[in-house]
């Protein structure tokens, strides 16, 4: 690793072939099994030299191998991830969601100035969304009810957005007096959660966000739409794909331009998360769908590589891992960004930010509150250089 920056990852490295790797394998790995279609893999012999079994599909993407003349050589190791993995997109977008789903649950006053401040920390490192805060009641979520100051007192950066949360007109109206460009609103995929989270019933808040993004269309407001517990919820158990992607098409109907949809208590595994995301695409373009996990059961990395895999290229995350909703029990902090940035660009996918200042933001809110690193990523990189 020459770099903190640098995540050991296949995208990183050199000009490697096929052959040349083959050299690193052992006699017994290199030992070529016979075709076999009925198990649903093959040998895939290069040249008669190093032989490699792939998956079934593999001459998808190596149709090179099946030449007489072998030009494996051309292959890159730094492709292969991309590859192997089934198209995995080059840019990921992350929406980095630690200064409003990250601190609404917290119970300690944390001062508008260190909102403020963490949001052009995560800005400088590159973060081209940060979702600022929630013009939600106070009475419900106290910690944000600052969001008049925190979204004035930001010195907004031309070409990233701010987005805050708006459950009703009336949120919607403070929000567009404290020069929001880009509000959400939030449903919920589980009756249950909507009544805890927002006090009425599905279809009764999806007519409240009908008038909510009316209005933002003629204010020319960007609006992003969440869906909370599309997994699962903890009074009703498993949810039905199909309910996930009814909300999610009125939502879309109604102008939003980007679905998150958020396993609000970290319950999704890659095979629950596949099935829901493929329930969604029938009604959303797969451009317009972002994913948003928390790590409860430790899924969430391997959740949005599953969710890549099917085409997914925006990733909501919070630095340092912050994060739980307050009317969602059991509900734990976001995948930590830094841990996305780590696995993104170790598959040597873009995005635009620099680990070492997001290090530097997750560092100044964890002093600030008081918590150990919630980002296995940062607290390995820091125990390198302490
Ligand atoms: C939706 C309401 C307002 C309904 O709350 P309600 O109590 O039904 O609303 P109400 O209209 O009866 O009003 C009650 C009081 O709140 C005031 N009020 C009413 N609206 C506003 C407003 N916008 N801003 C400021 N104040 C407001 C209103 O004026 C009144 O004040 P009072 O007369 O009693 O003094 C309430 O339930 C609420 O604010 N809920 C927000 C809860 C929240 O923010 N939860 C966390 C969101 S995270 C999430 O949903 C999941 C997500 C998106 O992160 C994805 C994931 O993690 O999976």
């Amino acid at each position: 690793m020459s770099s903190l920056e640098e995540p050991l990852g296949l995208g990183d490295l050199p000009k490697l072939s096929i052959n040349r790797l083959g050299r690193f394998l052992s006699p017994s790995a290199r030992r070529a099994p016979a075709d076999d279609h009925n198990t649903g893999r093959y040998n895939n012999s290069c040249n008669g030299g190093t032989q490699m079994v792939f998956h079934d599909n593999s001459y998808l993407w190596h149709p090179q191998c099946r030449q007489a003349d072998s030009s494996c050589d051309t292959v890159e190791l730094r492709d292969l991830p991309r590859k192997v993995m089934w198209d995995l997109p080059r840019y990921v977008k992350i929406v980095e969601v630690g200064p409003r789903d990250g601190l609404q649950n917290e119970k300690g006053n944390v001062p508008t100035s260190v909102k403020i401040q963490l949001i052009h920390k995560l800005v400088a490192a590159g973060l081209s969304v940060v979702e600022a805060t929630s013009f939600v009641s106070p009475k419900w979520v106290p910690q944000l009810a600052d969001a008049k100051d925190v979204l004035k007192g930001i010195q907004q950066v031309p070409g990233v957005r701010y987005p805050v949360l708006t459950p009703n007109l009336r949120g919607f109206e403070a929000a567009v007096a404290a020069g929001a460009k880009e509000i959400a609103v939030f449903a919920s995929a589980s009756e249950s959660f909507s009544k805890s989270n927002i006090n009425c019933t599905i279809e009764e808040s999806l007519v409240r966000y009908r008038d909510v993004t009316a209005a933002a269309k003629k204010h020319g407001l960007l609006i992003r739409g969440y869906i909370s517990c599309v997994i699962g919820c903890p009074v009703e158990g498993t949810i039905d794909p199909s309910k996930v992607a009814y909300i999610a098409k009125e939502l879309y109907n109604m102008g939003c331009s980007e679905i998150s949809l958020g396993d609000t208590i970290g319950v999704g595994t890659p095979g629950s998360v596949v099935a829901m995301l493929e329930a969604v695409m029938s009604f959303v373009p797969v451009d317009k769908i972002a994913v948003h996990f928390h790590d409860t059961y430790g899924q969430a990395l391997a959740n949005i590589l599953a969710s890549l895999q099917m085409g997914i290229s925006i990733v909501d995350s919070s630095v340092s891992g912050l994060g739980g909703c307050p009317y969602a029990k059991g509900a734990t902090g976001n995948v930590a960004t830094e841990d996305v940035v780590y696995m993104l660009h170790g598959l040597g996918i873009e995005t635009n930010v620099g680990l070492n200042k997001l290090m530097e933001a997750g560092d100044y809110i964890s002093k600030h509150l008081g918590r150990p690193l919630g980002s296995k990523t940062a607290a390995a990189l820091r125990k390198l250089t302490t």
